[in-house]
């Protein structure tokens, strides 16, 4: 491992990554690789989520053609130098940002959308100049051995490569210094991911995960709401970070909601859901027996069939759940859908504030007021407003978690930036010693009413400054004058 980073790092210092040709080049390349191996690509998606390549495709390459699209669009006004506004004692100099990358960076995937979630990070770590390690997981094998296979074809081996394996490989991979460590996973393993960090004084990225609310009001088309619901809730069965986790609304809506979602599930895939090639599977059978245990004691409205053979858990729906009780104690990760009855929305904030700070937030509502105030009164990753998921679809949006749910964020713009480092610069000339004794000892009253003028602009503090307000006022009116 450490001859691998080493490797990394001198191919880095070579400085090889860093030409904004080099780097078109290789998102060049990496598209290459997703339109030239998509067959292979979406074999393996589909492989380890018992996933229908159609899914695949509109799940996963979808957004990582769309991201370095994205990248190859805007990349030459990402990476360029942006001017910075002047002090008077720096008025003579250049002054500007310039985003420069961070090294080598580390990005460890987790199993559910294999490809999105180490792909979308290499495509901003690859625009932003570094070199990068991908550390996919070890449960979804056949994502990860493809991108070991594919990627060495298509990219510059010496600076981005895959490290495939389990805990006892990542655990070792940490010990290595890194620039930057984007991970994706569950809060505990982040916080074993942040402590190895820290002791490189690494920083981090971490995507985690959380129990994201849902809140129906009852002014609400419910039909729509249930519709998109069950979309976000069993897509990927339930195995998606951002699925809406729970639902909060009214006790009268209950009814209804759940005879909605069983219709749309219906409509979805058919009669017999086990047929249908738009309904996933649980990745192993420890998540299956986790999903199972949730279930225990719970009133199951809708759904709770299970076949452990194939791993199969209908879409299902818990009526009437004690907040207290273990299905609402841990993220779901699968296609169970609780809902808790709440009065009003004031008492769904007061839910929502009472526990960690979720990575989503969906509110469901025609009363707009009523989005907005719940987004006001509330924090989490990301929010979308009548439907769920969506947000994660809009790259000009930053995506990532708050407190419990996570820190930093990535997609678009907000991806070259975490890799990229915002590098103040600051260009003088030689001449203007005179004005530079102001700084220079020995320290007078008038070098620090000097200093006020040209650093505060704190004119109106005593005769002297006044005078000189109106000296400047008055030679930047013969300034414009002489410029119209
Ligand atoms: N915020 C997001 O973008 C996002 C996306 C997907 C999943 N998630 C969250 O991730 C969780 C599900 O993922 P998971 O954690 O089951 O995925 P996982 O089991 O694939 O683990 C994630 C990564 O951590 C590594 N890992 C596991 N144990 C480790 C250890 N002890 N030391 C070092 N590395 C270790 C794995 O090898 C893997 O690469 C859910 O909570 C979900 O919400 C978040
Ligand atoms: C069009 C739907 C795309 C959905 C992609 C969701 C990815 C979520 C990543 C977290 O699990």
């Amino acid at each position: 491992m450490e001859r691998q980073v080493l490797r990394l790092r001198q191919a880095f210092r070579s400085g090889r990554s860093r030409p904004l040709r080099f780097r078109l080049q290789q998102l060049e390349a990496l598209r290459r690789m997703v339109q030239e191996r998509e067959k292979e690509i979406l074999a393996a998606i589909a492989a380890d989520l018992s996933k229908s390549e159609l899914n695949a495709y509109s799940h996963e390459v979808i957004t990582i053609l769309g991201e370095i699209d994205f990248m190859l669009g805007n990349l030459p006004e990402l990476a360029s130098a942006r001017p910075a506004k002047k002090n008077l004692l720096t008025m003579m100099d250049e002054a500007y940002v310039q985003p420069e990358p961070l090294g080598v960076v580390l990005i460890i995937g987790a199993w559910n959308y294999p490809f999105v979630l180490t792909m979308q990070p290499l495509v901003g770590a690859i625009a932003a100049g570094n070199a990068a390690i991908v550390k996919p997981s070890e449960l979804s094998e056949n994502t990860a051995k493809i991108l070991a296979e594919l990627l060495p074809q298509y990219l510059d081996q010496d600076l981005y490569a895959i490290v495939n394996g389990g805990i006892p490989e990542t655990t070792e991979l940490l010990k290595q210094r890194f620039d930057h460590i984007l991970y994706t996973g569950n809060t505990a393993v982040g916080k074993i991911v942040m402590e190895a960090a820290a002791k490189h004084l690494t920083p981090v990225t971490l995507e985690l995960g959380g129990k994201s609310p849902c809140y129906i009001d009852r002014d609400c088309d419910l039909d729509v709401a249930c519709r998109r619901i069950a979309w976000g809730k069993y897509m990927n069965c339930g195995q998606t970070c951002i699925a809406p986790d729970y639902i909060l609304c009214e006790a009268s809506l209950q009814n209804q909601i759940v005879q909605k979602i069983k219709e749309t599930v219906k409509d979805f895939y058919g009669e017999n859901i086990k047929a249908s090639p738009d309904y996933e599977r649980i990745i192993n059978l420890r998540h299956f027996k986790r999903l199972q245990s949730l279930l225990k004691g719970q009133k199951i409205a809708f759904g709770g069939e299970m076949d452990e053979a194939t791993r199969y858990l209908a879409p299902t729906i818990l009526t009437d759940v004690d907040p207290n009780s273990k299905v609402m104690q841990e993220e779901i990760f699968g296609p169970i859908l609780p809902i808790v009855s709440v009065k009003n929305v004031d008492e769904a904030i007061n839910f929502i504030n009472d526990r960690e700070k979720p990575l989503a937030l969906y509110v469901f509502s025609r009363n707009n007021k009523l989005i907005k105030r719940v987004i006001d009164e509330t924090s989490s990753g990301g929010v979308t407003g009548n439907d769920v998921i969506m947000h994660f679809t809009v790259n000009s949006l930053p995506f990532g978690g708050v407190g419990a749910s996570g820190m930093g964020a990535y997609h678009g713009k907000y991806s070259f930036d975490t890799f990229s480092h915002q590098r103040p610069c600051l260009l003088k000339g030689l001449k203007g010693e005179s004005v530079n004794k102001l700084r220079y000892p020995p320290n007078s009253e008038s070098k620090v009413s000097w200093a006020k003028f040209f650093l505060l602009k704190q004119f109106n503090k005593g005769r002297l400054g006044m005078l000189l307000f109106v000296c400047l006022v008055a030679v930047a009116a013969v300034i414009v004058k002489d410029q119209l």
